[in-house]
């Protein structure tokens, strides 16, 4: 008998979490009895996070035994691929694959295709997917998981969530004071290099980043691009005593980390992954105010109007007293985007902000993007490994890894 691979389309609104739990602690949902009784494995963001887990608390290596470096200080990438390799090794009798190529550069996708492709001729495997385009060519049964529901379908075609949706009428609210920074220039960087215990990461990068223009970082697992981030937003010591510049002033003259984050919106999905607090949408979007995720303090009438404005902007005036905590994952991640645009900081870095979206929130997400990136002076820092349809960006900046040291190159799009 042909073996059985499933595909389940989610969307966002899925109760994915609850669905790998059943595989693993059952009871199994129905239409999946092949695997009765059998040991699966996980391969997903959430199963990485556990085995950094038991590594910060007991010490001891689990998926990266044999290697010095700890699975926390991997790259996203390296670090599903050591999950893999550990999954691999101890041949479970199913695997679910949650978004599998999310986090990984083109090159990686295409060599994980080819090792699931062989792996599939003995093992089951149930793809849970938000991206078409990731779908596994052997892939044999179909289903979307709505809500908990479980509902297949003879093909995927059937499945298909992609529908044309209305962008963005309104314009960008205006923030409610702006900043001012001398020059042209927003960050640069002269000849910055990196290396970890003697491992050259960073060679000789020059970025020289101006005002209000819109970049996407590019490169591929592990070539640097967390790195370069980290130095910039302060939180990497690597950049000190380097020709580093960062709102006019060379890293390192005097200026705090605090200062320095006062200016930066950042949102990269972990950021709310495992957040737990109770905090309303209207909320939410005014802690962009502050350095907090989530607002402990009272906002300020001017606060609150501008929530509105923003709110109106992504359609979701009508969820502000919502909890947070009970938004689709697209509704959290367009809450999470205006939360740190909502102070129209100078440097907005979004770290692959659209990983485990489906196709229409993704492409919600990216309209929001593009739309601030033209009506504000924000500039831009757009991270992400798969070529997001219809992102706008201009300049591209391109790692390129080397033993020696990645660098980089600057395309235009
Ligand atoms: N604290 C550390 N100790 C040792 N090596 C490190 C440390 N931090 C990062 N590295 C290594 O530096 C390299 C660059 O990592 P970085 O996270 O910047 O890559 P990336 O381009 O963001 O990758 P990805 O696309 O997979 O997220 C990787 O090989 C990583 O293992």
């Amino acid at each position: 008998m042909k073996q059985k691979h499933w595909a389940i389309f989610t969307a966002n609104t899925s109760h994915k979490e609850e669905l790998i739990d059943a595989f693993f602690e059952g009871p199994l949902p129905k239409g999946f009895d092949e695997l009765k009784n059998l040991q699966g494995a996980l391969l997903s963001k959430l199963a990485v996070a556990r085995f950094i887990d038991i590594e910060d608390r007991h010490g001891s290596k689990v998926i990266t035994s044999g290697t010095a470096q700890s699975l926390k200080s991997m790259s996203s990438g390296e670090q599903k691929k050591a999950l893999l390799k550990h999954i691999l090794s101890s041949q479970p009798d199913f695997i679910v694959l949650d978004n599998p190529f999310d986090n990984l550069d083109t090159t990686a996708q295409e060599d994980l295709k080819l090792t699931l492709e062989e792996v599939s001729a003995r093992t089951p495997m149930v793809q849970l997917l938000s991206r078409r385009t990731d779908l596994l060519p052997f892939a044999n049964t179909f289903a979307k998981l709505e809500g908990n529901d479980i509902v297949f379908a003879d093909s995927a075609d059937a499945l298909s969530n992609q529908q044309e949706k209305e962008l963005f009428k309104n314009d960008v609210p205006k923030p409610i004071s702006a900043y001012e920074i001398e020059g042209n220039t927003l960050i640069e960087l002269k000849g910055v290099g990196v290396t970890y215990s003697e491992k050259p990461i960073l060679k000789d990068i020059n970025w020289h980043i101006k005002k209000g223009e819109f970049w996407e970082l590019r490169g591929r697992n592990g070539s640097g691009k967390t790195t370069i981030l980290s130095m910039i937003t302060g939180e990497n010591p690597k950049g000190y005593g380097q020709e580093l510049y960062i709102f006019g002033r060379k890293k390192g003259t005097g200026e705090s980390v605090w200062e320095i984050k006062k200016r930066i919106g950042y949102f990269t999905p972990s950021m709310t992954d495992k957040f737990t607090g109770y905090h309303s949408v209207s909320h939410m979007i005014i802690s962009g105010f502050y350095d907090s995720v989530g607002l402990y303090i009272n906002p300020t009438e001017a606060q609150l109007r501008l929530a509105k404005e923003w709110l109106t902007l992504i359609g979701l005036w009508g969820m502000k007293d919502a909890l947070f905590h009970d938004l689709s994952m697209g509704q959290k991640r367009l809450i999470m985007c205006a939360r740190a645009m909502i102070k129209h900081p100078p440097l907005l870095i979004l770290d692959e902000p659209t990983a485990g979206l489906d196709d229409d929130s993704a492409a919600l997400f990216v309209g929001l993007v593009n739309k601030f990136a033209t009506q504000s002076n924000t500039t831009v820092i757009f991270v992400s490994h798969r070529k997001e349809p219809g992102l706008e960006a201009e300049l591209i900046y391109q790692l390129e890894k080397s033993e020696t040291g990645s660098t980089g190159e600057v395309l235009t799009s």
